[in-house]
């Protein structure tokens, strides 16, 4: 059985820990009655990034399609949850984290650890193998630890997460 490289697995436990976030905005936007998009706050997102990636020796473009995948993927487990809360007329959830003060923060610190994971990688996504390593990796359970499997739309927010490190060679 192969070992899955430890750079890998670094990049996989952190998309899934920005994952996690996902539900705590999920419970903020709710308790608010906020809409799950905010496309000011991701292009915000995706303009610091056009400047944070060369500072990590990537190439821009390579990590906005990253980050809009994991976005992508987060609003897929929010969108989820709205689903699920809006057909049991859940209640206002108690002392969520604020979304501006805790979850934000929050989430720029992982895009940090991201994009210094994201660079570190490299190397392993573009071997040859590594297909096979991230197949591996997506239904290793302790890589998938992080998030519970009980969360609604976590598999196919997952699948769209790791989508984005699939090389597609044509
Ligand atoms: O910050 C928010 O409001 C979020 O919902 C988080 C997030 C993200 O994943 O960064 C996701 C959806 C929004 O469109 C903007 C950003």
């Amino acid at each position: 059985q192969n070992a899955i490289d430890p750079r890998l697995l670094r990049l996989l436990g952190l998309m899934q820990q920005r994952l996690d976030v996902a539900q705590d905005v999920a419970m903020y936007k709710w308790n608010a009655k906020a809409a799950i998009d905010d496309p000011v706050r991701e292009q915000q997102i995706l303009d610091a990034l056009a400047k944070q990636a060369p500072q990590y020796g990537l190439e821009p473009k390579l990590a906005q399609d990253f980050f809009a995948a994991q976005i992508i993927a987060g609003k897929m487990i929010q969108t989820a949850l709205f689903k699920e809360w809006t057909s049991k007329s859940q209640a206002p959830f108690s002392d969520p984290p604020d979304l501006k003060t805790q979850i934000r923060p929050a989430l720029d610190r992982l895009t940090i650890e991201l994009l210094t994971a994201l660079a570190a990688a490299q190397p392993v996504l573009q071997d040859k193998d590594s297909q096979q390593e991230l197949e591996l990796a997506a239904t290793n359970s302790s890589v998938r630890a992080g998030v519970s499997q009980t969360v609604p739309g976590y598999a196919a927010a997952w699948q769209q997460a790791l989508g984005v490190l699939v090389r597609r060679e044509k």
